[in-house]
């Protein structure tokens, strides 16, 4: 990564060397650096603990990072928190909201706290925000009485009064039922639509590979890879199948295929996360054959993003949080 100014462009959010250390020595986040590419579905992926919400915190300023730097929108946090945060909707550990009033009553309250809000188009705003997270039909209702799913999507219209660069969501499926879970990632889906850069963290690996375009994993506090999703789960196997294993060991390993194994006549080996790569196949299979290596069967098994996370971390995936 360059300079974090020289990428003031392209990226919705960037950081160098961020980290942070509570005061009871914890390690949190450790020399993270990220980059959020503009009009990216930015998936945030770690087991719990390994940091995320301490980064989405650094990030929005309400806490200061022991060392490393971090911009939000080409400015510095939290330098810039006051010209930054109106333009980034932020959804973090669940929505504040007061059980007792009507769903729009909350969100004229949130709309009125903000000193920059004309308060004649309060309403209109508020209505236009309703509709878009689909809880116009229950505005009227108190919020105690809302589903968790509901509650969420009262909080991102919440984060929607005004129109927002960047959406920053931590968790935003956490402790919702599959329904509650596929209307926010749709309603992600379309915010994302519209140009709105979205950054959201989940420890959930097939929710990062439906709705993200990028993702980073984090493990521990540090970034253990980032890129685009496709990217980061295409790290395919190569399977051969032949009577002749240690000659096509022999073969592929001067070829710089890596983890080489061979088990009968099965020989496995990792293939280069790059994609570009990937048209040098034909070449392995020719370079087999021109050995003489008899080969019955030639083919890649493609890995998901889970099978890379094990692979990258060393470390099983508690889907289950
Ligand atoms: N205020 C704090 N003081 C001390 N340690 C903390 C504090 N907040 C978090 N930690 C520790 O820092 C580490 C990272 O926590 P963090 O909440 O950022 O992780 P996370 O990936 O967001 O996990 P989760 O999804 O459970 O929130 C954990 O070991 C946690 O116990």
């Amino acid at each position: 990564m360059g300079e974090p100014s020289a990428q003031t462009g392209e990226h919705a959010i960037s950081t160098s060397g961020l980290t942070k250390r509570y005061r009871g020595g914890q390690l949190a986040v450790d020399g993270l650096d990220l980059a959020v590419p503009r009009g990216s579905v930015f998936g945030f992926l770690g087991p719990n603990g390994s940091g995320k919400t301490t980064t989405i915190r650094m990030l929005m300023g309400l806490i200061a990072p022991t060392s490393g730097a971090a911009r939000v929108l080409g400015e510095p946090m939290p330098r810039a928190v006051r010209s930054v945060l109106p333009r980034v909707g932020a959804l973090i550990e669940g929505p504040a909201l007061y059980g007792f009033l009507s769903g729009r009553d909350n969100l004229l309250r949130f709309d009125a706290a903000d000193p920059t809000a004309e308060p004649r188009t309060r309403g209109t705003r508020v209505d236009t925000a309703l509709e878009r997270v689909g809880l116009a039909a229950a505005a009227g209702k108190k919020a105690r009485a809302y589903s968790l799913g509901m509650k969420q999507r009262l909080g991102l219209a919440a984060a929607l009064l005004r129109p927002r660069e960047l959406l920053v969501l931590d968790e935003p499926t956490n402790g919702l039922d599959p329904q509650g879970m596929r209307e926010i990632r749709s309603l992600v889906r379309e915010l994302a639509a519209d140009g709105t850069t979205v950054f959201l963290s989940s420890h959930l690996l097939d929710e990062i590979e439906q709705v993200c375009t990028h993702a980073a994993v984090m493990s521990r506090g540090r970034l253990i890879t980032q890129g685009p999703v496709e990217a980061l789960s295409s790290a395919g196997r190569l399977v051969v199948t032949t009577p002749d294993p240690a000659e096509a060991v022999r073969v592929l390993k001067e070829r710089g295929v890596t983890g080489l194994a061979a088990d009968g006549d099965r020989v496995t080996g990792e293939l280069p996360q790059d994609p570009a790569a990937l048209p040098e196949l034909a070449d392995f299979n020719a370079a087999l054959v021109a050995a003489g290596v008899r080969v019955r069967g030639f083919g890649v098994e493609r890995a998901s993003l889970e099978d890379a996370f094990v692979a990258l971390t060393g470390e099983g995936f508690d889907v289950a949080g």
